[in-house]
């Protein structure tokens, strides 16, 4: 698509060339078998060819965040925190200009409430919105449902550091019998898991990226502008995918709640660094910086 929307402007703007030295440039008009085009036109039909923008925004602050509970696939709202997060994260993307095409959530109502906030505010309902469980939150096995400081008193920090941020170390899992088992919940009956289950970040990542791969870099490639609605974790990986994040800087990296996370892609889909990412990421946080900082620091500290 970027290879024939260059070849168009390598014609188009060799034609607005040859033009412009015999035609006034505030004019179109028809010149026997050919259309003369501005060339400002096709520099910005080349410009937009050229890069692709992809927002990510991790849903709001959910009630078991505010109840410090390991959630996963556990399917809570938003708090009335949250639904006021997801809310001002739909008005900086309104602000900022950028119009998604699509969007992408999970299969939790967390992730979902927080895509229809933004939708809301941005006035774009009507996109076309893909729901998949490959989005979700990573599962927590055996942790789901626990308060995670009792889970630090009981465990010790080290240890429930490494559940929650190691790259390939996952928590306890559920069997069957559970009811945090993906085979008893019936969004997941067309789906087939193992029978004991819990995932890791690695885990995780494994069916994030196929998804993203198959579903959402080729509409990246056609040039739409792309919004995805999910989770602390799926994010993670994601953004660890895209940005090329070694496994130990990943553990230091926390997603805010609410707040839009802006990348542009290259035709490679290559992160095109943005002037005040916050490193190791180089999309950009919309809003204001101290107060996302202090978002990012309040997810760390959920376990102290
Ligand atoms: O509990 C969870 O599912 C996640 C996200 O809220 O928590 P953590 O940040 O500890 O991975």
């Amino acid at each position: 698509m970027f290879a024939a929307a260059r070849n168009a402007f390598s014609i188009a703007s060799r034609t607005a060339v040859n033009h412009a030295r015999v035609s006034p440039s505030t004019r179109s008009y028809n010149s026997g078998d050919i259309i003369w085009i501005p060339a400002a036109s096709c520099v910005a039909a080349f410009q937009t060819a050229e890069k692709s923008t992809l927002v990510l925004v991790r849903h709001g602050e959910s009630t078991w965040n505010l109840e410090n509970k390991f959630t996963g696939w556990v399917d809570v709202p938003l708090s009335p925190k949250g639904e006021k997060e997801v809310v001002e994260a739909g008005q900086l993307i309104k602000e900022s200009g950028i119009v998604p095409d699509v969007a992408f959530t999970s299969l939790q109502k967390r992730a979902i409430m927080t895509l229809n906030a933004v939708l809301a505010e941005t006035d774009l309902m009507w996109i076309p919105v893909n729901k998949a469980w490959q989005l979700n939150e990573r599962h927590y096995g055996g942790l789901q449902g626990l308060d995670k400081q009792e889970t630090v008193d009981k465990y010790g920090k080290d240890q429930v550091l490494i559940w929650r941020r190691s790259y390939d170390i996952p928590p306890p899992v559920v069997d069957k019998s559970s009811p945090h088992h993906p085979s008893n919940d019936p969004r997941y009956a067309k789906f087939d898991f193992p029978e004991e289950w819990t995932e890791s970040l690695k885990t995780t990542l494994e069916r994030v990226t196929p998804y993203f791969n198959e579903n959402i870099a080729p509409q990246l490639k056609e040039g739409k502008t792309v919004l995805i609605a999910a989770h602390g974790n799926s994010l993670r990986a994601l953004v660890k995918h895209l940005d090329n994040i070694g496994e130990d800087v990943i553990a230091e990296l926390n997603i805010p709640t609410g707040t839009p996370l802006v990348y542009e892609l290259d035709d490679d889909l290559k992160p095109i660094p943005q002037e005040g990412a916050l490193s190791p990421l180089t999309g950009r946080y919309l809003g204001d910086q101290d107060a996302i900082r202090a978002r990012i620091e309040g997810v760390k500290n959920q376990t102290k």
